[in-house]
């Protein structure tokens, strides 16, 4: 028994009559019908309530019968209200239940009963999840089917950082059994703080509410049910709130719960086992300053008892975190993890429905690799399995897979009203939103982020017909909030108040608009200092904005381009833009050229795509007969396949012997080189008419090699044949006369026993 039932049984009706009363005046006959048809009441019940002389008080009568009010709660009756766009009769059913019910409760002390407070208050928030984890929304316009984030989660890959270098930051990522391993692995044992890193759309909500879920259900197979109490929170809802307690008792409490934001601190301080999940840094950061209680938790000034998981895109790391944190990143969906949610989420189980969706994926690589992103990959596997028809092949790009995306929204919308023609689907996708490009630009800027407006102002800025069509495909979303006014003078009833914010159904979507918005502004006539332009929005924080604004418009991208390439680390980047603009070179090809003029690094570490990016830069070079000065690869060698002249990396993707590549070097420092494999890299060499250097670096290569035929094909091209350990080690070349190796100092060949005393183990990335 909770603290509001020990007191309420003994509580005056004559409270809660009183508010019934003044709250059926408010009721009009519409309204009540309104309201009762969302709270599912039947014809039968409704004929009723319409032949009652006062049907607000005959309805408030049957809520009351059917448990949906009481003096404990009257949220559904709020809930329906602001459902309904009666806000205004919320506020003032509201300002009524309090001034009747609090005034009948004189005796209510809640400070005396912390246990029961602490029932009620884990109860109100165990709700509140259950709400948002039954909200989950794979495709914005599939409204009707919300579904549990139990029934979408898919485990796809938590890897951790494991620290070796002490203070230097030096380490490797080493993959996690399962999302839970955070809390049982013995390694994190002393962990207090969980950073987890995610690209956008790799998931990072959708874990943090699982984790919500498992607590809220007290899932048999999680960790989480050990755990007495588990506070989660969207960031991006804190911005501007100081205080950790008013953001629970405004984001996790119903509107009318009595507990009081002292009330919360007692409870939580009354707890045993803590945990605190934070979602989404990304989208705070700018009200990350040090006096907000959000920095205080994750530097662990404060609820040093709690063990906090934050999660944020790998751009926007806070810059005072514990030193007792670990660092996590997920790393989107493999082959396994997609057939799996396939499985789970969309076939209902039917493996027959879900090789067809894999069979199509397949059918196009460039489509494949852009569905390791969890986001894309589910509009994709829901979209392919409601329309029963296959992707286009044109979607090569993320440019292009975002706009079938959204035209398949629309479509959808107009095939549900009964005003589609394919004319006026692709016509009303294409309308262009200048206003909302602009907005969503706007709010992407700097550090000032600001990705939740409220309903009016959102209106007045894109006018009501647009803002309608966009709620109803469901690119945008209206939410009910609460918030505390403090301003001077308020009265104590209109403390608590409710409006109506809206935000995109997921950020990619807002970033999907502000890239039109760059690609028609350096494009425009206004388009002066594109340098100070570029400088609003970090490229490395919105990598999609400036590769979908490439993919839009080709001129754009040529300035993008040129930009990305003018800053440090611009040019994997400069890569994936040129990737986007679907094939045509022709304004870049000084770009590609200074880039291959540069060198280029394929790293094991990347992502699929990025790697595949880079692979088709090559070939493009390789087309247009640009030289590659260098080509390195980076802890990525698979195999060599001399039958087909290719090399092989881990992503499974090859690099062809007729790459015009000058150098070539093979970095290994994640594990050791097979004699076989330096041969085969050897010989490989040989069958590359460009190839006129040969490095080895990180690894220990045979002692001699004895292919004749190959050393002279390298040797009669000039070639040259390098081996070096690390940048602080002899380097040796190889005597092409002789197959041996040779210090480049003295001419000595390296012993038996030099070899031997190489270092094993992993190393630095040359
Ligand atoms: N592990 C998962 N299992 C099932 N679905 C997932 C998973 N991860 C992501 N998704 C799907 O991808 C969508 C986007 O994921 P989510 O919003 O969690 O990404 P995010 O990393 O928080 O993105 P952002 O940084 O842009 O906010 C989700 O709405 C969900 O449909």
């Amino acid at each position: 028994m909770d603290a509001f039932t020990s007191t309420s049984k003994t509580a005056s009706n004559e409270g809660f009559g009183r508010f019934v009363v003044e709250v059926a005046s408010l009721l009009t006959l519409v309204t009540v019908k309104k309201l009762a048809v969302l709270l599912n009441f039947s014809p039968a019940e409704i004929d009723i309530i319409e032949r009652d002389p006062i049907p607000g008080y005959q309805f408030l009568s049957a809520l009351r019968e059917k448990g949906f009010i009481c003096e404990e709660s009257i949220s559904p009756l709020i809930d329906s209200l602001n459902s309904s766009d009666l806000h205004g009769i919320a506020e003032n059913v509201m300002k009524s239940f309090r001034r009747n019910i609090t005034r009948s409760h004189p005796q209510r002390d809640l400070t005396s009963d912390i246990q029961g407070k602490k029932e009620h208050f884990l109860k109100e928030i165990r709700e509140t999840y259950e709400d948002i984890c039954n909200g989950v929304q794979p495709v914005p316009y599939l409204r009707q089917r919300l579904m549990c984030v139990d029934n979408v989660f898919t485990d796809s890959g938590l890897e951790y950082f494991h620290k070796q270098g002490g203070t230097t930051g030096e380490g490797m990522w080493g993959k996690l059994d399962s999302y839970n391993s955070i809390f049982i692995d013995p390694r994190f044992l002393q962990a207090m703080v969980f950073l987890i890193l995610g690209e956008p759309g790799y998931g990072k909500s959708t874990l943090a509410l699982q984790y919500a879920y498992d607590w809220c259900k007290r899932s048999l197979s999680s960790p989480l049910k050990e755990v007495e109490i588990l506070i989660f929170l969207r960031l991006r809802y804190l911005k501007g709130l100081a205080s950790i307690f008013s953001a629970i008792k405004q984001f996790l409490l119903p509107c009318d719960s009595r507990l009081s934001e002292s009330d919360i601190e007692d409870i939580i301080l009354n707890c045993n086992s803590k945990v605190i999940v934070l979602d989404g840094f990304d989208e705070y950061l700018s009200s990350d300053n040090a006096n907000s209680d959000v920095t205080k938790i994750i530097s662990r000034q404060m609820f040093r008892d709690f063990r906090v998981i934050l999660t944020t895109r790998p751009s926007s790391i806070p810059t005072r975190l514990s030193y007792k944190t670990e660092k996590l990143r997920l790393i989107g969906f493999d082959k396994q993890s997609r057939e799996r949610y396939i499985l789970k989420a969309v076939v209902d189980c039917n493996s027959e429905a879900a090789a067809k969706i894999v069979q199509r994926l397949q059918q196009n690589p460039v489509l494949a690799d852009i569905c390791q992103v969890p986001l894309f990959f589910v509009m994709f596997a829901h979209l392919t399995y409601e329309k029963e028809t296959s992707f286009d092949s044109v979607l090569d790009s993320v440019t292009s897979f975002f706009r079938y995306v959204v035209s398949c929204f629309y479509e959808h919308i107009q095939i549900k009203t009964g005003s589609y023609n394919t004319a006026t689907a692709t016509s009303r996708c294409a309308t262009t939103h200048h206003q909302l490009n602009k907005l969503a630009f706007e709010s992407l800027q700097g550090k000032n982020q600001r990705l939740v407006w409220r309903k009016d102002t959102l209106i007045e800025k894109i006018g009501k017909i647009k803002y309608n069509e966009l709620v109803e495909i469901g690119i945008l979303v209206e939410e009910n909030v609460m918030t505390i006014v403090d301003d001077p003078g308020t009265s104590a009833a209109d403390h608590i108040q409710r409006r109506t914010d809206v935000t995109f159904y997921h950020k990619l979507f807002c970033e999907w608009y502000a890239a039109h918005y760059v690609a028609d502004y350096v494009t425009g006539p206004y388009a002066s200092n594109l340098q100070k332009f570029f400088e609003l929005l970090s490229p490395f924080s919105l990598q999609y904005v400036y590769r979908i604004a490439c993919g839009l418009n080709p001129a754009a991208a040529e300035k993008i381009i040129h930009y990305l390439h003018s800053i440090e680390g611009g040019d994997k980047f400069a890569i994936l833009c040129i990737l986007e603009q679907t094939g045509k070179v022709d304004k870049i090809k000084d770009i590609i050229r200074r880039m291959c003029s540069q060198g280029i690094i394929i790293s094991g570490h990347e992502s699929l795509l990025l790697q595949r990016s880079t692979m088709q830069l090559l070939e493009i070079a390789g087309r247009n007969e640009i030289p590659i000065e260098y080509l390195i690869l980076s802890n990525c060698l698979q195999s060599v396949d001399l039958a087909t002249g290719s090399i092989r990396i881990t992503s499974g993707l090859a690099l062809s012997s007729k790459t015009p590549v000058s150098l070539l070097q093979i970095s290994m420092t994640n594990r050791e080189i097979t004699e076989d494999e330096a041969i085969a890299i050897l010989e490989f060499s040989s069958m590359c008419p460009s190839i006129r250097g040969l490095r080895y670096w990180g690894c220990v290569p045979p002692v001699s090699f004895r292919c004749g035929s190959t050393l002279s094909t390298l040797k009669s091209r000039g070639a040259t044949v390098w081996w070096r350990w690390d940048e602080y080690s002899p380097r040796y070349y190889l005597n092409l006369q002789s197959g041996r190796w040779e210090n480049i100092c003295d001419q000595s060949e390296p012993t038996a026993n030099d070899f031997e005393q190489m270092p094993r183990g992993s190393r630095q990335e040359s």
